[in-house]
């Protein structure tokens, strides 16, 4: 069998000539000895034996049937080779192994192959059937789905990928999509059957993810093989058009940066509610900054800018830096420096080889200044030093432009050397809910875009709340706005001040 195993870490390509493609047994068909297929040398029989043999009626056929036994045996194992060469003629198998990018986008393309044949079976109205499974589809959508080419996994053996869709109040929905769980399944794909192995290693696990390794196995015939590049080409536009529109948040995979869950919905810049001010001078920097490779280039200065968000925990600078992102089109690249088994030399590597038009997020930053003594329960340790930190951040200049930004609850804890013009170029207190701010964001839960909302009433509330709040200079007393938003969500306008209180703690 002809066996196409994609190169781990690289764009999926099939080779074009069949001479690239490495022939291999199938390893599932070893071939079988039969039992009296192998001559012994009891087969020669003395005079006297043969004598014996042939008085006696028992013998003469035992020797008939042994006759029979070893053609049986010989066409049996001609009957085998055969197959195995039929095989090895006739089929072709890719393999996408875990490990590969292609691997997400095939079971995405595979997700939404189920998707679209459960609203064909829909809009045929035939939902009753439709609801219960995507592996026995009505006859006519069946036949529906025949003629437009493809139809959907036949399987009995189904896993849920779960996702989340994230509503424009904050609130997220479960989604369920059902794709081929582990095992032997078939489809059809511009009218070839395929047939596709999901196999799970029990031993073997990705030790960033937890996620057992998996290999899917695609096999068709051979004539059919040039079927798998314009599946996987289906199936990585796919996996593009989901992300127009969208930020990408890749994480850490050992050496590289893969898409942690899917492309999410542009976060609105005015959904991060911040004191006068700061969001509008980190976004005009930025923009500037954007703005002039070639006054960089011209100057021989590295192209990169980097920014430094510190303040109490919840004060919005993850979801700031996300907003801000989704605002420009750009993706993020989120590393934690206290994620376990990162190295001052990954830490180099990730940094040089962002996806372009990406923010890179160092979240937790005086992780590098614990002394490496950060010790876990169970004993972990975190390695990434403060000159590794350092050398990481002046890196490499590359004519791609390089934007940092830096988060941190421990402002005091960072050393100077870090926070100097060309590491960080811009530092921003992102601190405690200010009166102010927290009057705007009660407006933005309960104000005019909320269904019958008492504007006047609201008004009133929002300016009594921010009478509550500490001043301005961060005195008094202090409440997160992740506090505050939580404690939205859970009341109604009146009843939130009411029990307000309870969120306070005084400095
Ligand atoms: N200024 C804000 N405006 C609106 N929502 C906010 C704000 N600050 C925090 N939140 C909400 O609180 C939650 C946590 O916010 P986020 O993770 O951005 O805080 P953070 O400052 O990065 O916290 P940490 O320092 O712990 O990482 C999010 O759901 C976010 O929507």
């Amino acid at each position: 069998m002809n066996r196409l195993a994609l190169p781990s870490n690289k764009e999926p390509t099939i080779p074009a000539s069949s001479s690239a493609i490495s022939t291999t047994m199938d390893a599932g068909s070893t071939e079988i000895e039969l039992p009296g297929s192998t001559p012994t040398t009891a087969d020669k029989p003395t005079s006297l034996l043969s004598s014996i043999m042939a008085d006696n009626p028992y013998f003469s056929a035992g020797a008939g049937l042994m006759g029979i036994g070893v053609v049986l045996g010989g066409l049996r194992k001609g009957v085998n080779l055969a197959g195995n060469f039929a095989q090895r003629r006739l089929l072709v198998t890719l393999e996408i192994p875990s490990k590969d990018r292609a691997y997400p986008w095939f079971l995405e393309w595979m997700a939404a192959q189920a998707k679209a044949a459960k609203a064909l079976e829909l809009e045929a109205g035939e939902s009753s059937s439709a609801s219960t499974s995507i592996s026995r589809p009505s006859t006519t959508s069946k036949i529906r789905q025949i003629l437009s080419g493809n139809i959907p996994v036949q399987s009995h053996q189904l896993a849920v990928e779960t996702t989340y869709k994230q509503h424009s109040n904050g609130s997220t929905e479960a989604l369920f999509t059902l794709v081929p769980g582990p095992g032997t399944h078939y489809f059809r794909y511009k009218s070839a059957w395929i047939q596709l192995k999901r196999e799970r290693d029990s031993k073997l696990m990705d030790l960033h993810s937890g996620i057992p390794w998996e290999t899917v196995t695609l096999t068709t015939l051979s004539r059919d093989r040039n079927l798998f590049p314009l599946l996987l080409k289906e199936a990585r536009e796919l996996a593009d058009r989901e992300k127009e529109g969208k930020t990408v948040v890749y994480t850490a995979w050992g050496t590289e940066w893969r898409p942690f869950g899917k492309p999410r919905r542009k976060r609105e810049t005015g959904s991060v509610v911040l004191a006068e001010g700061i969001g509008e001078r980190v976004e005009s920097d930025l923009r500037r900054f954007l703005g002039r490779g070639k006054w960089y280039a011209d100057r021989g200065i590295p192209y990169r800018r980097g920014y430094l968000l510190h303040g109490p925990p919840g004060s919005g600078k993850t979801s700031f830096i996300q907003a801000l992102a989704g605002n420009l089109s750009y993706n993020i690249c989120l590393l934690n420096l206290s994620e376990r088994g990162l190295t001052d030399d990954k830490l180099n590597h990730l940094l040089g080889i962002t996806p372009e038009r990406s923010i890179v997020l160092l979240e937790d930053i005086d992780a590098a200044f614990n002394r490496r003594v950060q010790t876990s329960e169970d004993g972990f340790k975190s390695s990434v030093t403060f000159s590794g930190l350092l050398n990481a951040l002046d890196g490499v200049a590359s004519a791609e432009e390089r934007i940092i930004f830096m988060t941190t609850n421990h402002f005091d804890r960072l050393d100077p050397a870090l926070v100097r013009p060309g590491r960080v170029d811009l530092k921003e207190l992102l601190d405690d809910a200010v009166p102010e701010q927290a009057k705007r964001l009660f407006k933005r839960f309960y104000g005019k875009d909320q269904d019958g909302a008492d504007e006047a009433e609201i008004a009133r509330l929002a300016s009594k709340l921010a009478g509550m709040v500490g001043d301005e200079m961060g005195r008094g007393r202090r409440v997160s706005m992740a506090a505050l938003q939580g404690h939205f969500i859970r009341h109604a306008p009146g009843e939130s001040l009411d029990t307000l209180n309870d969120l306070f703690g005084e400095r």
